[in-house]
């Protein structure tokens, strides 16, 4: 009964992932508000998608515990979605021979008492539940705005439809975290400003998000709170002009090249 909407809505206390001797992920916190937008970003091998999989059960932490709305997560992934923590994956993880509205009805299942597979060919209380399903996969298909597809199957769509179906089947679930991993990995400049507006408007309806992402622009105009990690530790923690002002995130990054790096050092007194 601990759950409110007081306290933050994800609380990640001292996460530890230790894979034999190589330590990927070392005692980061993390405290998301409602819907609020949260980067992660830092150089390749940072820990950034590790610390993903011990948020969402694919790994369990060697260290740390992470509540949900106050509660412990539990341990496996699909507890973890249904208990409201939602995530789309760097490479793209569809069911490849099923239309795009049956991707999403997938997604819905973890809300479904009855279970859809059993729903299908079943008496009208299972047809109910599956109509249901169909209904808000629907919605979420005109949402992320690839309705018009709905019948094709997902191999065939353009890729970066590809990327916003993964996103309308982590809906689907009716999460309160989405966790967005590499979401605009591929895409044009055109299909980056569609998915940024598609966070914002997923942010409107009320949900968390938190996002890595190598797109530095797309991070800095998105992110009200952005966490740098490095070497699984968290290096900085900050809005836009904190991160790109300090000179530790800059020397973290020397070697991989990335648009607007500020050069000139601020006059805010940072630290060392
Ligand atoms: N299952 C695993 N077993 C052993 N080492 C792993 C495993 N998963 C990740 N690692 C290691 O943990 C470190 C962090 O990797 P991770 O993929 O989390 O980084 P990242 O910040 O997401 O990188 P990128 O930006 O390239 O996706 C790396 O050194 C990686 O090799």
């Amino acid at each position: 009964m601990s759950a409110s909407n007081d306290g933050p809505i994800l609380d990640v206390r001292g996460v530890t992932m230790r894979f034999g001797g190589l330590t990927a992920v070392d005692g980061v916190d993390l405290s998301v508000g409602h819907g609020e937008i949260v980067g992660l970003i830092g150089p390749n091998g940072a820990g950034k998608t590790t610390f993903f999989n011990c948020l969402t059960g694919l790994y369990t932490p060697t260290e740390g515990e992470i509540l949900y709305k106050g509660k412990r997560l539990p341990k496996r992934p699909y507890d973890v979605t249904a208990a409201g923590v939602s995530r789309t994956f760097q490479n793209i993880r569809l069911f490849p021979n099923m239309t795009v509205l049956e991707n999403v009805m997938v997604g819905r299942h973890v809300r479904l008492k009855e279970g859809l597979f059993s729903a299908i060919g079943r008496g009208p209380r299972y047809r109910r539940t599956e109509a249901e399903a169909r209904d808000k996969a629907r919605e979420l298909l005109e949402f992320t705005g690839i309705a018009r597809h709905s019948e094709a199957l997902a191999r065939n769509l353009p890729y970066g439809d590809q990327r916003r179906l993964e996103i309308a089947r982590a809906l689907a679930s009716d999460p309160g975290v989405l966790l967005l991993d590499e979401p605009t990995a591929g895409m044009n400049p055109q299909e980056t400003r569609e998915t940024m507006e598609l966070v914002f408007a997923i942010r409107d309806r009320g949900l968390a998000v938190v996002v890595i992402e190598h797109d530095m622009r797309f991070i800095f105009n998105l992110c009200e709170r952005i966490i740098v990690l490095t070497q699984g530790r968290k290096l900085v923690e900050g809005n836009a002009e904190t991160v790109r002002a300090d000179e530790r995130v800059i020397a973290a990054y020397i070697g991989t090249p990335h648009e607007e790096t500020p050069v000139a050092s601020t006059e805010a007194g940072e630290g060392q």
